[in-house]
């Protein structure tokens, strides 16, 4: 069964990368890894690394709902059935019960309209999902991985998306597990074998400070918008679209730190996304 876990502090350290891959917020996807009450309770949950585990996980859901980043959940279903669960009881039991005290996804992460909520079955969140195909048909090969248990599901899900060519990116301080020492093996194994782990602040300044792209400056559009990017027509008038002049304002001030040459004067009689995009690279 799963132990109760005793407090420990949040890993501060983690080894060098072995790859250098380059987070990019047009290729990127966030996966909040089972962050449900059930397997949460297991912690004390106002003792580290729990508080930490979920102010860095809503850090990380803040800047990729700012940023038109697809956000994904995984959460397991309670009262399964032992032909579903098959293996998993002999190892853990009957598993949660159905009931939202204890399968509901914590509040202070809890998924918002329109972002997917995976049914997971498995320790890897591509088992039995279509997550894979998700990804595919959002241009997405990045997967920013957060959640519990770090030497379990959070793992294996990297492990499987790096064996299906999606660069995962573990965040060392968004994580949880049984003890110190497994969370400490699961960021030195995904950091040996199948990823890049990263902190919670260096994901999010890598997210927004990365040279701008039109696909990154469109995903933010349409955020704004709250359309999604497939509705946002590159030639349609924004004004007509609902955005006011202080928020165009506002977004040239934060795209032209990221190399943007367009200023609100090129723009503001008729501003749309193929007006924004001069100069920019695809
Ligand atoms: C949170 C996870 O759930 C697994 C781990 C412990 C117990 C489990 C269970 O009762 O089914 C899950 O298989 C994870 O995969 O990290």
């Amino acid at each position: 069964m799963i132990p109760k876990i005793a407090p420990y502090p949040m890993p501060a350290q983690w080894p060098e990368n072995r790859v250098h891959w380059q987070l990019r917020p047009e290729r990127a996807a966030l996966l909040v890894h089972d962050l449900q009450l059930y397997f949460l309770n297991y912690f004390a949950v106002t003792q580290m690394p729990i508080p930490q585990l979920l102010s860095h996980t809503a850090q990380l859901l803040d800047a990729c709902r700012e940023l038109g980043i697809p956000v994904f959940y995984t959460a397991q279903p309670g009262n399964q059935s032992p032909k579903d669960r098959a293996l998993l009881t002999d190892m853990w039991g009957p598993g949660l019960p159905d009931d939202p005290a204890a399968t509901a996804i914590h509040p202070s992460v809890a998924p918002q309209p329109g972002e997917t909520v995976l049914t997971k079955w498995r320790y890897s969140a591509f088992q039995r999902s279509n997550l894979r195909e998700r990804l595919n048909d959002q241009g997405r090969d990045q997967l920013i991985i957060c959640g519990v248990y770090a030497h379990i599901g959070c793992q294996l899900s990297a492990a499987e998306a790096f064996m299906q060519d999606v660069q995962p990116f573990f965040v060392a301080d968004a994580l949880a597990d049984f003890s110190e020492e497994e969370h400490l093996q699961a960021l030195n194994y995904v950091v040996a074998r199948c990823g890049a782990v990263m902190g919670t602040a260096e994901v999010v300044r890598a997210l927004h400070n990365g040279p701008l792209t039109r696909g990154a400056l469109r995903a933010e559009l349409a955020t704004a918008l709250n359309l999604s990017t497939d509705d946002l027509d590159p030639a349609a008038d924004l004004q007509d679209l609902g955005l006011d002049s202080i928020q165009l304002m506002l977004l040239l001030e934060r795209w032209q730190t990221r190399g943007l040459q367009v200023t609100y004067g090129d723009v503001a009689v008729s501003p749309t996304l193929d007006t924004l995009w001069q100069g920019l690279p695809e």
